[in-house]
């Protein structure tokens, strides 16, 4: 556990939310050498208003300097270190079918800090497939490979039915963060974090607002009717 308070301050959750587009922000500005930001443009980069990114930073500690603004690694290093990706941060993910096998294959997970250490499936066929130096293990060594080597986060990549067992099997062992990407609602016990990743519910948002500027413009050319 970290001593440094900065890391203990309540920070909302729609603030924390947001941090990853600052922070891909800056790190963009940073690699164009960029070194200071005001809240304005960095807001307008974002596409937030600035109120709301000074009111996020100020739940950093962060609040920029007056005709300066804010330091660009300087910020990108805050919020680095309140999103905890200074830290690493290793993942197992249970269900390498086609969804996890993409995740798994994904280089920026590392350059973020989420290192894969285990890979889980049931399906005898896959059991020992090495995917970029990870084997594929049935369920059932979870316990065993988190006592070895600690899982930070499960990703659930299963079909939804297996879901709730997936997530039972990851908090008996010890695991208390969970991502899962299946359609299906999980119930955990207090002190389990819970994400979902909800492809279908983002398309249908944005099918809504297509829906609604379509409308707006006179026609539905966009969409085909079913
Ligand atoms: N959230 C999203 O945006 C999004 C996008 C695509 C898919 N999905 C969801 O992700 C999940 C996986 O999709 P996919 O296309 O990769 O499916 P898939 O069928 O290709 O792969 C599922 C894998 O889970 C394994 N599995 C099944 N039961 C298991 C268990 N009890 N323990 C361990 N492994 C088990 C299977 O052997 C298989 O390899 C589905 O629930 C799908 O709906 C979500």
């Amino acid at each position: 556990m970290s001593a440094d308070p900065a890391l203990r301050r309540e920070i909302p959750d729609a603030t924390v939310a947001r941090l990853p587009g600052y922070l891909r922000t800056l790190s963009r500005l940073a690699e164009d050498g960029v070194l200071s930001v005001s809240s304005e443009e960095l807001a307008s980069a974002v596409g937030v208003r600035s109120s709301q990114l000074r009111k996020d930073l100020s739940h950093l500690g962060s609040y920029g300097v007056r005709g300066v603004g804010y330091e660009v690694e300087m910020l990108a290093l805050e919020i680095s270190r309140a999103l905890g990706l200074s830290t690493d941060w290793p993942v197992a993910i249970v269900g390498m079918g086609n969804l996890g096998r993409a995740l798994s294959s994904y280089s920026g997970f590392v350059t973020k800090g989420f290192r894969i250490v285990g890979l889980f499936d049931d399906d005898p066929a896959v059991e020992g497939e090495v995917v970029l130096g990870v084997p594929i293990r049935p369920l059932s060594g979870l316990r065993e490979a988190h006592a070895a080597e600690p899982i930070a986060i499960g990703v659930i990549a299963t079909p939804a039915s297996a879901a709730q067992v997936v997530c039972d099997a990851l908090v008996e062992a010890g695991i208390t963060s969970i991502l899962n990407f299946a359609p299906s609602v999980l119930s955990v016990p207090d002190g389990v974090d819970v994400r979902r990743v909800d492809l279908s519910t983002e398309l249908q948002i944005l099918a809504f607002h297509a829906q609604r500027k379509s409308l707006a413009a006179g026609d539905l050319d966009g969409a085909v009717a079913r």
